[in-house]
């Protein structure tokens, strides 16, 4: 029996852009293991953890974590998930970041999701989250079933701190300078897949169809109507 490779993906795009969103979708869809350094890095801060705190001064100014921190804080994660296939969300997001992880796997595919500034601007400021599992959440776009409370486990949901609009500017700003050279690193390599749009469900279809080339739907649902 011919064993096919494992997928390692990864999911770019600017702060507000979906990729938690899009990354919920894909995770439920095709199985694949889902790695947020956001996610991670929130974990830390609330475990106060050495990184948490030193990693909550730069959050708190929209900045990002030095390279040599976050490579080691994510490489040490991925190698957890060798034996399975694998969606990399908020890292890399530096040129530097990038080369770091090309020493340790080969990536197959990334997908950007491109998105303008002045649509996720607003997007932010409604985000409320649940900390835990890091399932997102907007007051217009995907509220929840019971206002303030998580679906799943009907905890409370809390704001971001760095979704504050003055916050916002600056992480958007490191977006540019920092984050997109490395889509153009991905770009050159062949493997940069960008889908354009304003909204989710309008781009999310594309994104399924997308994998579906690379990866059973392993869900019970019509996969004629994917959400
Ligand atoms: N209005 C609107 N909000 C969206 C859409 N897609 C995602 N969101 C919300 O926008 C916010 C940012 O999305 P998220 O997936 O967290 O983006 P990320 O920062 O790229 O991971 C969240 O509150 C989402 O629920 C959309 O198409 N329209
Ligand atoms: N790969 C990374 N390198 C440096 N800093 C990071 C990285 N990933 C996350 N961070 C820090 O964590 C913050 C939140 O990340 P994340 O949850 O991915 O935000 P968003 O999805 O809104 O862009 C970033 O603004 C940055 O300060």
């Amino acid at each position: 029996m011919v064993v096919p490779p494992l997928l390692r993906a990864v999911i770019m795009g600017p702060p507000g852009s979906g990729k938690g969103t899009v990354s919920a979708r894909i995770i439920k869809h095709f199985g694949v293991k889902h790695l947020s350094s956001g996610d991670l890095l929130r974990e830390n801060m609330q475990k106060k953890t050495e990184v948490g705190i030193l990693a909550k001064s730069y959050i708190d100014q929209g900045q990002l974590i030095p390279d040599d921190i976050m490579t080691q804080l994510m490489l040490n994660e991925i190698k957890g998930l060798d034996r399975y296939n694998w969606l990399l969300d908020g890292f890399p997001r530096t040129v530097a970041q990038a080369e770091a992880l090309d020493k340790e796997c080969d990536i197959d595919t990334v997908i950007d999701l491109d998105v303008p500034f002045e649509i996720i601007k607003c997007r932010l400021t409604a985000r409320w989250i649940h900390p835990a599992s890091g399932r997102v959440y907007n007051l217009e776009f995907n509220p929840p079933k019971v206002q303030g409370t998580d679906d799943v486990t009907g905890e409370p949901l809390v704001q971001r701190d760095d979704d504050k609009p003055e916050t916002v500017s600056k992480r958007l700003q490191a977006y540019d300078a920092q984050t997109k050279p490395v889509l153009e690193y991905y770009r050159k390599k062949g493997l940069l897949k960008s889908f354009s749009g304003t909204e989710t469900n309008k781009i999310w279809p594309h994104i399924y169809a997308f994998l579906q080339t690379k990866l059973p739907d392993v869900s019970q649902k019509d996969a004629a109507n994917p959400r």
